[in-house]
């Protein structure tokens, strides 16, 4: 199984007239995990229930399989809906029935298997997420990262192409969320599916995704692999990834334009974000590519990573240098050379990205601390 690409075009929703967000056009490469990251309440969840075909956007298209679930019948909604598995906040788990049967709720709602395929199918799930042995606990007797794992084994009991986590790590401590972390990175070595993450941890952002992005101003500002956020000079883009005061977002609204000039002269005195220290959320000081988990001992590698590789090297030429070294340090030597000789054309079939960063909403002049 190989997860199938998700092709999101010009996407706009409002509820009356409150807009959330516009024109959003973002691309899931197949197999790769993806994290969308935004200040609280920018529509985040809104648009992960869009991609399910929960919520309907009133502009734009969300192409999966070929089809236009914007615009396309129930019929097709509910088949292209089978293509996915997600991982709600709380798990999403019925409280009366034990984590076997929560697990097998799926295959027993949406499936004619046997109970016998059924078993079979939920402890393996329950075995990938580390449950093996809690089948007859209850959701109220067990810790919130269980929880969350045996939300993640129902999420992967239909098989999914596309697993979407709406904050993996709200309410864990610091250390489940490690664990649960590398579970993601091992779940996507194993099965090869499409994974996109909403999160406000910067730790997972830095270091498990292929590609971020960020939600801000009713629009996205940027959207693109890993190196090109965690090197990106774009204020709000570096303000959040480093969890700071200093920058465009405020406590509840804007800030004005000559606020946010004093704040960055101010920290650019002090020596910039490499300064910080530890912040909040997993940010640390600096601007570094820290390296990518691997997949734990013993599993293949993830299928997903050569497959990048290979496209991030025909799109060297579109990022800016620093974004380009970063890109380049991760690429294995034959990519490299080839890439060098100039023998790797652009994707075929154009847009991959929404690389457009001058759209980036509100940006201001970016000073360039820390460099
Ligand atoms: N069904 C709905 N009807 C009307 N407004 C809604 C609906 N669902 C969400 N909203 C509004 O959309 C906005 C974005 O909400 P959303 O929950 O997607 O934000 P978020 O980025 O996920 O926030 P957080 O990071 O705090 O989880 C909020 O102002 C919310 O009130």
């Amino acid at each position: 199984m190989v997860g199938v690409a998700v092709e999101v075009e010009g996407l706009t929703k409002s509820f009356g007239s409150q807009n959330i967000w516009s024109d959003v056009t973002l691309t899931l490469p197949p197999g790769e995990i993806s994290v969308l990251l935004g200040p609280s309440g920018t529509g985040k969840s809104v648009f992960l229930k869009s991609l399910v075909g929960l919520l309907k956007p009133e502009r734009g298209s969300i192409v999966i399989s070929d089809t236009d679930i914007v615009r396309c019948s129930e019929s097709r909604l509910y088949d292209v809906r089978k293509l996915f598995g997600v991982l709600f906040q709380d798990g999403a788990l019925f409280g009366s029935m034990d984590l076997f049967d929560n697990i097998a709720f799926p295959l027993r709602e949406h499936t004619r298997k046997t109970e016998a395929e059924v078993r079979r199918i939920v402890l393996e799930k329950m075995d990938m997420v580390g449950l093996q042995g809690a089948e007859r606990k209850l959701p109220g007797e067990i810790s919130g990262g269980m929880r969350k794992r045996a939300g993640l084994a129902r999420a992967l009991v239909l098989d999914p192409e596309i697993i979407l986590f709406d904050e993996p790590d709200s309410g864990l401590d610091p250390v489940r969320v490690a664990y649960l972390n590398q579970l993601i990175v091992d779940l996507n070595a194993q099965i090869d599916a499409t994974f996109l993450i909403v999160t406000h941890d910067i730790g997972t952002a830095r270091t498990v995704p292929d590609n971020l992005g960020l939600l801000y101003r009713k629009h996205l500002a940027m959207f693109g692999p890993r190196e090109q956020l965690l090197t990106s000079q774009e204020p709000v883009v570096q303000q959040f990834l480093n969890g700071r005061r200093e920058g465009p977002i405020g406590m509840s609204e804007e800030k004005d334009v000559a606020q946010v000039e004093a704040e960055m002269a101010a920290l650019q005195a002090r020596g910039g974000d490499r300064h910080n220290g530890v912040g909040p959320k997993g940010a640390v000081g600096g601007d570094a590519v820290p390296p990518q988990l691997d997949p734990s001992p013993g599993l293949p590698e993830r299928r997903a990573q050569r497959r990048r590789q290979e496209r991030v090297a025909r799109m060297l030429h579109e990022f800016d240098p620093a974004t380009a070294d970063a890109i380049r340090a991760s690429l294995p030597a034959d990519l490299l050379a080839q890439a060098d000789a100039g023998v790797l054309t652009p994707p075929a079939g154009g847009r991959h990205w929404a690389t457009d960063s001058t759209q980036a909403i509100g940006v201001l002049p970016g000073p360039r601390d820390g460099r």
